[in-house]
């Protein structure tokens, strides 16, 4: 991924968080065209709160216990199949270890933008501060600044895009994400484990590759909450991603299910665990790689920090004969590395690629005679 990823360039657009600060200080200042996204009240949206309409929670001790694992590894199985979401409680990641992360990113954040700007993305790259997947000139933009870097293994390290302010930040991102590394592979061997797998066979295709980290800042928008979009819908295109939600009650996370949108309500001290793309294919489909987006609060600021976990970016990602067992293969292989770029291309609608994949298969069967 490593590769894929630094090809991908992002187009230069403005610091939004400058941008908010004029726009919700000015009492004139609009906020531009490019940034309204959204037709509020245009689809449906499913308030969080209803314990029925949440997202799964899945609990890691129960996992781990061997007189919980068997009924809890069939909620993991359904969680990732029927929602791809799910929220971890009980992962043992020190809360000190957490705590340390959240308060260097909110510093990071509430530097001058001069400071922020010394691990600015360079054009072409993906890592840096600034703003993903802008691809071209005339596409709606996120109301949002990110931080993307590749923080394990320690090789895959670009340290020009790691902050040195605050001083420890660069500690605590590498004491969390080995520590997060770790909850990320027992999952896939829980995930594996559930649907009859060897639970070495997924965490075999992460294990020691890359990790991406991309910090999330979605200044508030006084004048137009409900018209930005934090994060434009999107599905990801890695095998797994963690989620931290940084500022306790702030919410902005919502996930397609049915057609509608279901806002998350994060617990406090719980990852948001979600399936990627390149998993739903080697699953051949048993887990869904499933669209979301974040969406803006009119007066508070809110982050959130992913990690990705990417395959090898030679790997040829297909079905694993571990999952298939007799199934009929769903999704035509292909390399991770083109996976990606065709990601970028179709700006992040990795729904619409997986649909295609699915597509190709069928065809290439059909010209053999299939039916
Ligand atoms: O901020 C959030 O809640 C969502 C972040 C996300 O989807 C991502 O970074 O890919
Ligand atoms: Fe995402």
């Amino acid at each position: 991924m490593a590769e894929a990823a630094r090809e991908a360039g992002s187009l230069p657009v403005a610091n939004v968080q400058a941008l908010a600060d004029t726009c919700n200080n000015g009492a004139d200042e609009q906020v531009p065209e490019r940034y309204l996204a959204k037709e509020p009240g245009a689809e449906e949206v499913v308030a969080a709160g209803d314990s029925t309409c949440a997202i799964p929670v899945i609990d890691l001790d129960r996992l781990v216990d061997p007189r919980s694992s068997s009924s809890e590894c069939a909620k993991l199985v359904s969680a990732c199949h029927d929602w791809g979401f799910f929220q971890l409680i009980n992962h043992g990641v020190p809360e000190q270890v957490i705590g340390n992360l959240k308060s260097d990113v909110i510093e990071f954040s509430k530097q001058p933008l001069e400071d922020k700007e010394e691990c600015a993305q360079q054009p072409g790259g993906v890592e840096g501060y600034g703003q993903a997947f802008v691809v071209s000139e005339d596409q709606k933009l996120d109301w949002a600044d990110m931080l993307y870097i590749l923080v394990q293994p320690t090789e895959s390290r670009d340290l020009r895009f790691w902050p040195t302010r605050p001083p420890s930040f660069r500690n605590s991102v590498d004491v969390y994400s080995s520590e997060a590394r770790e909850v990320g592979y027992r999952l896939l061997e829980f995930m594996a484990k559930g649907v009859g797998a060897e639970p070495a066979s997924l965490r075999g295709v992460f294990q020691g590759q890359a990790l991406g980290m991309r910090v999330n800042y979605y200044p508030p928008c006084r004048q137009a909450a409900d018209r930005v979009l934090g994060l434009s819908p999107h599905s990801d295109a890695d095998g797994l991603t963690l989620l931290l939600q940084i500022n306790d009650n702030v919410h902005g996370l919502q996930v397609k299910k049915d057609g509608k949108w279901f806002a998350v309500e994060a617990m406090d001290g719980a990852f948001i665990v979600n399936v990627g793309d390149a998993l739903e294919i080697m699953s051949n489909g048993k887990f869904t790689s499933v669209e979301h987006r974040a969406v803006i609060h009119p007066t508070k600021e809110r982050t959130s920090v992913a990690l990705f976990f990417f395959p090898s970016s030679d790997m040829v990602v297909g079905p694993l004969p571990e999952f298939m067992k007799g199934d009929q293969v769903q999704y035509r292989s292909t390399s991770f590395h083109d996976f990606v770029k065709q990601y970028f291309a179709e700006k992040l609608d990795g729904r619409k690629h997986l649909d295609r994949l699915r597509q190709l298969w069928i065809w290439s069967q059909g010209a053999e005679g299939y039916q």
